[in-house]
């Protein structure tokens, strides 16, 4: 048996025009887990299916190793707390927090202790006797949460829970949610389409587009190495290229439509291959500063075409010599290189990367 706490393996939804397909995803105990994916990735629909809302077509779920597949949702025990927090206006706060014990499924001889903990923990002790419908976003995703953690579920699912957060608020109740569920030490699984939050939340993520599961893994390895051209598009990811390999002594070099670089890893020739050069990771070459070996077969002349200095960093769009694109290469320097390297629009300068920040996708 796995240590996973929840397991969906193989799973497929048919729902009308869209489709979920073979989804495979784990989360261990204890985890705080994130499905990433933009607007109509199927983030809500997979949830609903480990929900028990929809029923699946194909695959199964387990949650501690017992297959639930079949299981209604009543008899799931998790704690969910839906996009916008659908609280029931006709009770109070209190009401609410209590819903889950009328259907008579969960113990509640110690209701009253339950409540009162998670209505300190929450801060919300103030607010017990309050009309949920004139709550502040925040407040109401505190009861929310109440609601869902006052069962004593296995595992919490959160619906996109900032989407009624006003933009400024969001970060400060990131720590203060990610504080309760790492207190309660209860599994966490959450979707959202918001890159930061997804990276502020998770200890692992899930990217779902267009109904795949494309990545899970640990967050830095998604973010630093997406594992497809589609994921690093999604993440922002610029400077995405296809070629063809061909040899060289020292692995295989590739051939894009407007520079070359080489790799040391083995690629038959011939192969078609896409790849990304991170953007942070592309360096300007210093006039008369000899380049490190490691970058010596990756080294671009050519010049810069604009220059965009923000707050955090100087973006430079740059043209490899002969292109007749724009720009080939989006290059992000910490804002003092700008004046330290001299540079401007128009300057003529080299490029230099090195092999860890070519990132080869799977054709
Ligand atoms: N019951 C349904 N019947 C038919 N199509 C559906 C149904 N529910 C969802 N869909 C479609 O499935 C796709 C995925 O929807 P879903 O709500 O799961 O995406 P999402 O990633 O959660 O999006 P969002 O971030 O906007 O909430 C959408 O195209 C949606 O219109």
């Amino acid at each position: 048996m796995n240590h996973a706490h929840l397991q969906v393996d193989g799973l497929t939804l048919s729902l009308g025009g869209f489709c979920l397909r073979d989804i495979h995803l784990l989360c261990a105990k204890g985890e705080y887990h994130v499905l990433l994916g933009p607007t109509g990735s199927g983030k809500t629909s997979l949830m609903r299916c480990i929900l028990g809302f929809y029923r699946i077509n194909q695959g199964a779920l387990y949650l501690n190793g017992k297959e639930i597949t079949h299981t209604l949702p009543e008899d799931r025990h998790m704690g969910y707390v839906p996009q916008h927090y659908s609280l029931f206006p006709h009770l109070k706060v209190e009401g609410n927090i209590r819903f889950g014990f009328r259907s008579g499924k969960y113990p509640s001889q110690n209701a009253d202790r339950t409540v009162d903990r998670l209505c300190d923990m929450l801060q919300i002790q103030h607010l017990r006797k309050r009309d949920v419908r004139h709550l502040s976003g925040g407040e109401k995703q505190k009861v929310a949460l109440a609601r869902a953690l006052a069962i004593q579920p296995d595992i919490i699912l959160l619906d996109e829970p900032f989407s009624s957060i006003d933009e400024g608020a969001k970060r400060s109740l990131w720590i203060n949610l990610k504080a309760i569920i790492n207190e309660i030490s209860i599994t966490a699984f959450h979707i959202t389409h918001n890159l930061e939050e997804a990276y502020s939340m998770g200890e692992r993520l899930s990217v779902l587009l267009n109904g795949e599961l494309h990545q899970s893994g640990p967050k830095e390895d998604i973010f630093e190495r997406p594992a497809t051209q589609e994921v690093a598009r999604y993440l922002n990811y610029r400077n995405l290229f296809s070629g063809v390999a061909h040899a060289h002594p020292e692995g295989a070099r590739i051939d894009t439509d407007c520079f070359s670089v080489v790799l040391s890893k083995k690629i038959s020739p011939g192969t078609r291959v896409n790849l990304c050069v991170r953007q942070q990771d592309i360096k300007i070459v210093k006039q008369d500063n000899a380049v490190k070996p490691a970058m010596r077969h990756n080294i671009l002349h050519g010049h810069i075409v604009s220059l965009f200095p923000f707050p955090e960093y100087c973006l430079v769009w740059f043209r490899v010599e002969g292109s007749t694109r724009e720009y080939d290469l989006e290059i992000k320097l910490p804002p003092y290189l700008r004046e330290r390297y001299k540079l401007f629009a128009g300057k003529q300068t080299d490029v230099a990367f090195w092999e860890p920040s070519i990132i080869v996708f799977p054709d």
